[in-house]
């Protein structure tokens, strides 16, 4: 498998130190998860890969390229925490707005646009004013506008918070067609359940990875049978 995301010893900083050397190599066509608690610094590892903040220290590389770099925007879809959209226009005008963004022509926008709605389950509801919409609708909504462009790249910051657990098999079962698709996909969850349906997962604790691997690896590495259990485990730096 190929390297498409290779980070180097990266660090940030706010008016805190958050995250702390960080080294992760990311490949291409595979599903990462990103587990941990609230206030761990997933959703600023998030943002310095999408190349939105920039690190204290360190290096973030995707497809030999290092980020930030405005030529790797069309292969980046990001789905932020906190919904990044137009309240006044409709669902339908919000998904149009970001294919122009993404300049894709007029006959793939609406197919795409058709497509990305039906995935997220919003079809019926595109005419309504984003407004009106329910916080499990807009997560939705925030969903399709990230992958509308299909990028190389998904980066997904709590997908499925406040989407039922229907909608959230539909979502995983078009995520492992993407990633069939050669598409790589991160995401951030709090969600343990969801860990084992990943192909790699990295435990993310006070800024630092405490482990990362496949589900499987880490559940022998640490004789659990679920996550929870390695989570506290490799919290309390236990090893087999
Ligand atoms: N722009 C910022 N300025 C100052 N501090 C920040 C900023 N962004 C994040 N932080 C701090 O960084 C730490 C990590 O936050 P982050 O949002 O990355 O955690 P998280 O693991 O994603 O949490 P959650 O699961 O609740 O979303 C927190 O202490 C937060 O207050």
């Amino acid at each position: 498998m190929a390297e498409i995301i290779i980070i180097n010893d990266i660090s940030k900083s706010y008016d805190h130190p958050v995250l702390h050397n960080i080294d992760l190599i990311i490949e291409a066509g595979t599903i990462h998860g990103f587990i941990g608690p609230s206030g761990s610094g997933k959703t600023t590892l998030m943002r310095l890969i999408a190349g939105l903040e920039s690190p204290s220290s360190g290096s973030i590389y995707i497809k030999d390229r290092r980020v930030p770099d405005l030529s790797l925007l069309p292969h980046i879809g990001y789905m932020a925490q906190t919904d990044a959209l137009y309240m006044e226009l409709s669902g339908y005008e919000n998904l149009k707005f970001f294919t122009q963004l993404f300049n894709l022509k007029k006959g793939t926008a609406e197919s795409r646009i058709d497509y990305a709605a039906d995935l997220v389950n919003l079809t019926a509801d595109l005419k309504k004013k984003v407004k009106n919409y329910s916080g499990g609708m807009k997560r939705r909504l925030s969903l399709a506008t990230a992958l509308l462009h299909h990028p190389d790249i998904l980066i997904l910051d709590e997908p499925t918070v406040g989407i039922d657990p229907e909608l959230r098999a539909s979502i995983w079962t078009e995520m492992q067609k993407m990633k069939a698709d050669g598409q790589t996909i991160l995401m951030t969850t709090h969600v343990m359940d969801e860990a084992a349906r990943c192909d790699f997962i990295s435990l993310v604790k006070d800024g630092t990875i405490i482990a990362s691997g496949t589900p499987q690896a880490l559940l022998a590495r640490y004789h659990a049978e679920t996550f929870d259990e390695v989570f506290i485990r490799a919290g309390q730096g236990g090893q087999a």
